[in-house]
C-alpha cells in the first residue's frame, strides 16, 4: 500500500468520524480554529473554518497532501516538465505572468524571452489602438472589438472584462462564442464595420464554432470593406499562426502548446481585453497572478491557500460523499466565475483514469455550479439549505465591488452581509424546537405550530468556504483566478490524474461532423441508432 492510499484511507476514516460532530461545535472545542483555517494569500483571505473537518480531519487532509508529493509535482510544473503526460507537453501558464527576466523552460527550451516579446507586442498594439496610431482600413480609429472564441478562448477574457470594465468604455468590446448565429447577430448589431476590429481567438484554429463565427464576421466586413482594407480588421490569436494567416488574418499574436486553453487568459488570448482595458490594467492582472504563484511556491502546505482549498474539496468528496459544490460570487463583475470554474475544474479533473491509465481510486472532480449572489439566494439556495443532499458552498466576497458602490454611504454592505448571512445560516440552521417556538410566538396554535415546524426547520451543519478581497481590482482578480488554477492542479496531484488534457470533449465533435455530413446528404446514414435517426429526420424537415 502506498503512502498516498494509506493517507487517503485515513482521511476517509477520520471524515466518517467527523460526521458525528457539528461545525458550530468545533469553534467551542478549538479556539484556534479560525486562525488555523484562515489564510492570507496575495491580498485574498480564505476562511475554511466553516468546513466540516474537525482539527483531526484537517490534519488528516494535510497528511494526504504530504503523502502526495505536492512539492515535487509543483516543481515539475514550474520546471516545465511534461506534466501533461498524454500529450507530452509542459504546462507553463505561470511563465506567462512571470517577470520579464524570468527563465522558464518548456521541456528544457527557454520560453521567457518569447513571452516577454509577445507581451511587448501586445502592449504596443494596445497603446496604438488607444492612441489612434493603429487605424482601421479606412484610416479611422477603432471603436469596437468583436472577440470570437469559445471555451478557454472565451471564458477567461470575458470574465476579466466583466470584472474590470469601466461603466462607459471607450472601446465597445463584445464576445461571441456560440455557433448559434444569433450570438454573432447580437454582437454585430449597431457596430460599424469601418471601425470594428475582429479578433479571432483559437489555440488550434480548427474549432468549428469559432471558424463558423469568424466566417460570419469576415463576410460582414467584406460587405463593406475591400479585401486589402479588411486585413487590418482581422487579428488572429493562436498557436497555429499559419492557419490563421491562410484564413485571412492580417496579423497574428501567438502562444505555445504549453499553454492549455483553460489556462490561457494570461496570454495573447486576452489581447482584446488588454486593448479595451488598457495595457497597464492587464499587467496588473498578471501581477496579481504572479503574487499567487509566489505564495503557492513558498508557503508551507498548512498555510498554502490553493492547497487548503483543494483539501477542503477532497475532504468533502472523498470523506463525506459530497459530489457537488456551488460557487456564489457576491459581485456582479464576477457573475461568470461559475462558468469559468466549470471549465477550469470539470474539464481539468473530470477524469476516469489516473496518469498511468488505470481507473481512478477517487471520485475526481465534483459538479460545480453557481450564480452570483444575491441572485442565487432567490432560486436554488432553497435546496442548499433544506434539500437532503449536502452541497458545500463557496462564497466569494468583495468589500468594494465598484466605484459606484463606494460612493454610496452603505457601500457594499447590503451585498456582502447577505453572503455572511448565508454561510452562517447554512452552518447554524434552525432546530424544530426553535421553529416551533417562533410559530407560537407569532400567534400560531399548538397544532398549527406542530404542523408547520418541520417545514421551517433547517438542518444546518452545512459546510462553506468564504473568500474575501478588499476590492475588485485587477490584482485581486488575477490572484483569484490563479488561486483556482493551482487548487485544480493540487486536486489533480492528489487524485493522481492528468489535469491538462481533455479527450472527453473529442467524441462529440467527431460525431457532430458525421451528423452534419448526413444532413447534407439528406438522410441519416445506415447503422445510425434509431433515436438519433428519428431526431435528425424531425429536424431536417
Ligand atoms: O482555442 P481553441 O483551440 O479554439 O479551443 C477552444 C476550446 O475547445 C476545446 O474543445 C476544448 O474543450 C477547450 O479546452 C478549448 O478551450
Amino acid at each position: 500500500m502506498t503512502a498516498r492510499s494509506q493517507a487517503l484511507d485515513m482521511l476517509r476514516a477520520v471524515a466518517r468520524k467527523d460526521a458525528g460532530t457539528r461545525i458550530a461545535h468545533q469553534f467551542a472545542v478549538d479556539p484556534k480554529r479560525v486562525e488555523r483555517m484562515g489564510v492570507e494569500a496575495a491580498g485574498l483571505y480564505l476562511d475554511l473554518s466553516k468546513q466540516s473537518w474537525t482539527a483531526e480531519g484537517f490534519e488528516a487532509a494535510l497528511d494526504l497532501a504530504r503523502a502526495c508529493d505536492i512539492e515535487g509535482r509543483r516543481a515539475a510544473l514550474f520546471g516545465g516538465e511534461a506534466v501533461n503526460n498524454t500529450e507530452g507537453r509542459a504546462v507553463l501558464h505561470p511563465a506567462l505572468r512571470a517577470a520579464d527576466d524570468a527563465d522558464f523552460r518548456a521541456l528544457g527550451e527557454p520560453v521567457s524571452e518569447e513571452v516577454a516579446a509577445t507581451r511587448r507586442e501586445m502592449a504596443r498594439f494596445a497603446a496604438d489602438i488607444g492612441s489612434g496610431a493603429e487605424t482601421s482600413g479606412a484610416k479611422q480609429p477603432f471603436s469596437a472589438i468583436v472577440h470570437i472564441g469559445i471555451g478557454g478562448s472565451d471564458l477567461g477574457p470575458r470574465l476579466l472584462w466583466d470584472a474590470l470594465r469601466p461603466l462607459d468604455p471607450t472601446i465597445d468590446l463584445r464576445f461571441v462564442a456560440n455557433i448559434d448565429p444569433r450570438d454573432m447577430g447580437e454582437a454585430l448589431a449597431g457596430l460599424d464595420p469601418e471601425t470594428t476590429l475582429v479578433v479571432v481567438v483559437s489555440k488550434t484554429f480548427t474549432t468549428q464554432e469559432t471558424l463558423a463565427n469568424a466566417d460570419l464576421a469576415k463576410a460582414w466586413l467584406a460587405a463593406n470593406l475591400s479585401p486589402r482594407r479588411m486585413a487590418k480588421h482581422l487579428i488572429g490569436v493562436t498557436a497555429a499562426p499559419d492557419k490563421a494567416e491562410t484564413w485571412g488574418c492580417g496579423r497574428t499574436f501567438g502562444f505555445r502548446d504549453w499553454v492549455g486553453g483553460r489556462y490561457s487568459l494570461w496570454s495573447a488570448v486576452s489581447l482584446s481585453v488588454a486593448v479595451a482595458l488598457g495595457w497597464d490594467v492587464f499587467e496588473r492582472v498578471l501581477d496579481g497572478a504572479r503574487a499567487m504563484d509566489q505564495h503557492f511556491l513558498t508557503a508551507d502546505l498548512e498555510r498554502n491557500a490553493p492547497v487548503l482549498l483543494a483539501l477542503a474539496q477532497i475532504y468533502n468528496v472523498e470523506g463525506r460523499d459530497r459530489h457537488a459544490r456551488t460557487v456564489a460570487p457576491y459581485a456582479h463583475g464576477l457573475r461568470r466565475l461559475p462558468a469559468f470554474l466549470q471549465q477550469l475544474e470539470m474539464e481539468s479533473n473530470g477524469k476516469r483514469v489516473k496518469r498511468d491509465g488505470r481507473p481512478v481510486d477517487t471520485a475526481t472532480g465534483p459538479i460545480v455550479f453557481g450564480e452570483p449572489g444575491t441572485n442565487g439566494q432567490h432560486a436554488f439556495f432553497q435546496q442548499i439549505h433544506q434539500g437532503p443532499m449536502v452541497v458545500p458552498a463557496e462564497f466569494v466576497v468583495v468589500r468594494h465591488t465598484s466605484d459606484a458602490a463606494m460612493d454610496d454611504r452603505e457601500g457594499d454592505a447590503p451585498l456582502w452581509s447577505n453572503a455572511l448571512a448565508q454561510a452562517q445560516a447554512l452552518m447554524i440552521g434552525k432546530t424544530g424546537a426553535e421553529a416551533r417556538a417562533e410559530l407560537i410566538a407569532a400567534g400560531a396554535s399548538e397544532a398549527e405550530a406542530d404542523r408547520l415546524a418541520p417545514h421551517k426547520t433547517f438542518p444546518g451543519d452545512r459546510p462553506s468556504t468564504t473568500l474575501l478581497m478588499d476590492a475588485l481590482t485587477p490584482e485581486r482578480v488575477g490572484a483569484l483566478l490563479a488561486l483556482y488554477e493551482h487548487k485544480t492542479f493540487v486536486e489533480g496531484v492528489i487524485q493522481d490524474i492528468n489535469s491538462f488534457d481533455q479527450w472527453g470533449v473529442e467524441l462529440g465533435k467527431v460525431l457532430a461532423k458525421a451528423i452534419l455530413t448526413d444532413v447534407q446528404a439528406g438522410e441519416p446514414s445506415a447503422g445510425l441508432d434509431p433515436s438519433t435517426a428519428e431526431l435528425m429526420k424531425r429536424l431536417m424537415v
